[in-house]
């Protein structure tokens, strides 16, 4: 059995990756740290776990980390760097959700993230857990850089087309929306009920931390730099992200035909047959991104809406489906549950 720690064990994205790894066949969970509930039992604060996960969090200095054979940290920016180095040195392999080591040019992380880097050397080595995309590269990798949640919807929605060559990358335009649970556990006076419900709001139009993180993926898709522009949306509900694409034509091309190869042996891609729209909802609490292209009056603009659920595919499935890939393992394991509908 593959041992794994995690650290940030009571935040959305670490209750996330408990229910994924309680039911996978290869790897057992041996630790799980939380700053402020250390002694608490992890079913008592997630009763969805009880009879499951048979736990307490421990505090973030007392976990033994090294013991474990791989250590998902599913805490704020800037905590996995200051660690990272020590466990891959001790032969632990190091899954980081957050940004830390998602920006291959250091100066540009720091500008966008406020703060110093603690690990500069290590950005290099890190892989950026994508898998459509670096799939070889992550099996042999020591550190993985799990994407963000809205990167991940927008770089597998262009992917196909920027690949081909058959739209302007230097126009491109991605609006996407999330489910509140983005924002994360703690309490922010923006998702409370009473703010986000019965509401919806575009937020970060003017510069958002992951549109660095997009244009350095669909950069490295294109060959060449692109020009993005990303707006974010926050959408009254719980789980999910609905990105909206919008691509310039170039080159003709049979567009659903590219989507469908591209994704052809993709067991997390789904392509829709033509005409479809995909609901944040036929993807939930799944790992699958759900994409749909359209043509709008055989127009020069190719849109392609893609759908996921920011804590799986988004975050913690794709942690579980990049563990697999570096152990060796089927990538599906613990990962073929259906979505949850309605
Ligand atoms: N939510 C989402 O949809 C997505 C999130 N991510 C990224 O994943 C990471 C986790 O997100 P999410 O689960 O939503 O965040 P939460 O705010 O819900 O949880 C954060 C967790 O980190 C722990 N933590 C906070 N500060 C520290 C610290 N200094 N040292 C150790 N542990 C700490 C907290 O536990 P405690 O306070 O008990 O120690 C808590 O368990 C973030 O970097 C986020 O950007 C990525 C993709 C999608
Ligand atoms: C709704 C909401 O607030 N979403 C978050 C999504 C960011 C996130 O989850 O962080 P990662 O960079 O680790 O993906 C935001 O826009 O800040």
């Amino acid at each position: 059995m593959i041992k794994v720690g995690v650290v940030g064990g009571t935040g959305y994205t670490g209750v996330e990756l408990l229910r994924l790894l309680c039911c996978h066949a290869e790897a057992e969970v041996v630790t799980i740290t939380s700053r402020g509930d250390a002694g608490t039992a992890v079913a008592d604060m997630f009763p969805s776990l009880r009879g499951r996960v048979d736990l307490d969090f421990v505090a973030p200095a007392d976990a033994d980390l090294e013991r474990c054979d791989v250590v998902f940290f599913a805490t704020p920016n800037g905590i996995a760097m200051q660690q990272a180095a020590g466990l891959v040195a001790a032969g632990v392999r190091v899954i980081d959700l957050a940004a830390d080591f998602r920006i291959r040019d250091v100066a540009l992380w720091e500008k966008w993230y406020g703060m110093q880097h603690a690990a500069p050397d290590l950005v290099a080595e890190a892989v950026y857990g994508l898998p459509e995309l670096n799939r070889e590269a992550i099996r042999g990798a020591r550190l993985v850089a799990n994407p963000g949640c809205y990167p991940t919807a927008v770089q597998l929605g262009f992917l196909p087309l920027i690949e081909a060559g058959v739209i302007d990358p230097s126009a491109l335009i991605a609006d996407a929306a999330s489910g509140a649970s983005g924002a994360g556990r703690k309490a922010e006076v923006r998702t409370l009920l009473a703010e986000a419900s019965d509401s919806f709001q575009a937020y970060g139009a003017s510069g958002h931390r992951h549109l660095p993180e997009i244009s350095q993926g669909l950069s490295g898709m294109a060959g060449a730099r692109v020009g993005l522009t990303f707006v974010p949306h926050l959408l009254p509900m719980v789980r999910g992200i609905h990105a909206t694409l919008y691509g310039r034509i170039t080159r003709e091309a049979d567009f659903q035909a590219l989507f469908e190869q591209r994704f052809a042996d993709e067991p997390f891609v789904d392509v829709m047959p033509p005409g479809r729209h995909p609901e944040t909802r036929s993807v939930r609490a799944s790992n699958l991104c759900r994409i749909a292209i359209h043509r709008p009056q055989d127009g020069d603009v190719v849109v392609v809406l893609a759908v996921i659920d920011n804590l799986v595919k988004g975050a913690a499935g794709q942690a579980v489906q990049n563990m697999n890939i570096m152990f060796g393992l089927d990538e599906r394991e613990g990962l073929d549950g259906v979505p949850v509908s309605p």
